[in-house]
């Protein structure tokens, strides 16, 4: 445990005033999210009605409904009327485009839910690899604006075959879900041989990441060659996503790590509401933000790099980071010791040098002893860009809770999710200086799972994930 080593003398006289900071309100920023979608996943295809549309037709017109559509009286009205009925409108109808400059799940506003899975690619044969990645591609694009995989879906195949999706999404809306590829050390080379004629094409930022003072990395929490995030504002509808994707790649690819996440613990737009982590302190309020488009520039997107690694220009580096928080300890601490250890105020959020959340820190000024209001160790001063050559990071890690850890406590923490423009500067300099000297990672956290990817620019339609790879 920390000694507290941060000596406020008069801590009510030095503490910004939570009253008087301002505090968004939620309905303000939820109601800038304006559905989009038109109805989703009625059951009532383009080639007929499926067997839930039927049963959703009963429901709508009756049986006699049925009867006329069974005989073939129904029209284009009656055929939307159950199509709308049979569509659950209440939430999250909102469509996010797949198709795009960058990959989608990068800065569109963090949902609510993660599914991420890492996969190890089984085949080794480069044709079957690219199929693949089309077979995604395609499969991602459908999920993503609300419909099933597959030409066929859950319902309205073979009856004798294995459904093309497999359906718990079927009554579901798109729920903004994102799908985020990315690709590992391991996709271009394993035991020190180039895969899949990807000679020369393993980007130079795309590092083995050093071991970190404190990593008790598990390996199967860690790597990967593939990655997918999938986020929606429905977990049911990130599941289905990964559930389907990895069908589709069976025999060809199996899943190394999965993770759930929830309560997401970063904003990544203006618009959002600023979340909270399992510590209870507000998490993102320094965070990169799509409206920063410059700022993006610098420090997310790839630019035009060295011969052999333009297939990477508009993408970015996704860093995974399993790190299980010690909640157990933490809520033994001190509201004053858990503020010091963060530096911000745990209500409002604002730095404990004063101001409101969005107040810039003033890392100099000092309190009645001398002391410095926001500790040295405090992780906003030593994660701060002043602390790390000036450099940001897109955050949009989730909360998690995996049951027990097998010693009576809950294996719970932040799944750290970042986006950045290259990882030897944006992220292993910083990593560095938290796991050596900020208290609150040597004492509250413990990394168990880890995964650095590169994350290919966004796939215009007609083409497919990762495409310059294979050009
Ligand atoms: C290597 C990067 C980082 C790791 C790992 C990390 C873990 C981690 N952070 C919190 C809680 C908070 N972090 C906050 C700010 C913050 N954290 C990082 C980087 C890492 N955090 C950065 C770059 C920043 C922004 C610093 C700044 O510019 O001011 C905050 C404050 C609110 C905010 O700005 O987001 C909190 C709270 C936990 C609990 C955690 C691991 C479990
Ligand atoms: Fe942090």
């Amino acid at each position: 445990m920390s000694g507290c080593p941060f000596g406020h003398t008069d801590a009510d006289a030095e503490r910004p005033s939570e009253a008087a900071a301002v505090v968004n309100s939620r309905e303000a920023a939820d109601g800038g999210a304006a559905s989009t979608a038109e109805s989703r996943r009625s059951g009532v295809s383009l080639k007929g009605v499926s067997r839930r549309g039927l049963l959703s037709l009963a429901g709508v017109g009756g049986a006699g409904a049925v009867a006329g559509l069974a005989a073939g009286f129904l029209g284009h009205d009656a055929l939307n009327a159950a199509a709308a009925s049979a569509t659950d409108t209440s939430t999250g109808e909102a469509v996010v485009p797949f198709f795009g400059e960058h990959q989608a799940g990068i800065t569109t506003p963090a949902q609510d839910r993660l599914h991420m899975a890492a996969f190890d690619v089984t085949t080794e044969d480069r044709k079957e690899l690219i199929k693949l990645l089309k077979d995604w591609t395609a499969a991602a694009e459908s999920m993503t604006t609300g419909q099933p995989t597959g030409r066929t879906g859950a319902v309205d195949g073979p009856y004798d075959a294995p459904p093309e999706d497999t359906g718990e999404a079927l009554d579901l809306a798109a729920a903004k879900l994102t799908l985020t590829f990315g690709f590992g050390v391991g996709l271009f080379e394993k035991d020190g041989k180039a895969r899949f004629g990807l000679e020369g094409r393993r980007p130079e930022a795309l590092i083995d990441l050093p071991h970190f003072p404190g990593d008790d990395l598990q390996p199967g929490r860690t790597g990967g060659d593939i990655v997918i995030q999938a986020c929606a504002d429905d977990p049911q509808v990130a599941v289905h996503a990964i559930r389907n994707l990895a069908r589709i790649g069976f025999g060809k690819v199996r899943v190394r790590w999965s993770q759930l996440g929830f309560g997401r613990t970063s904003s990544t737009s203006r618009a959002q509401v600023t979340p909270r982590n399992l510590f209870g302190f507000k998490d993102g309020t320094n965070n990169l933000k799509v409206e920063d488009n410059a700022l993006l520039d610098e420090h997310v997107w790839v630019s035009s790099g060295p011969a052999g690694e333009q297939w990477m220009t508009g993408g970015s580096y996704l860093v995974a980071r399993r790190i299980q928080m010690h909640i157990e300890i933490w809520d033994r601490t001190s509201l004053r010791e858990q503020e010091g250890l963060i530096g911000r105020t745990k209500g409002v959020g604002a730095p404990l040098s004063g101001g409101d959340e969005f107040s810039t820190p003033d890392f100099a000024m000092a309190g009645r002893n001398g002391d410095p209001l926001i500790p040295m160790d405090a992780h906003v001063r030593l994660a701060h860009p002043d602390q790390n050559n000036g450099v940001r990071m897109l955050r949009r890690g989730y909360n998690f809770t995996d049951g027990s850890d097998g010693l009576g406590h809950l294996d719970a923490g932040l799944f750290f999710i970042a986006f950045v423009k290259d990882p030897r500067t944006h992220y292993v300099p910083m990593q560095l200086t938290l796991a050596k000297s900020d208290t609150l990672s040597v004492e509250y956290l413990k990394h168990t799972g880890s995964g650095l990817f590169a994350v290919p620019p966004g796939v215009q339609a007609g083409g497919f994930i990762g495409e310059g790879l294979f050009a």
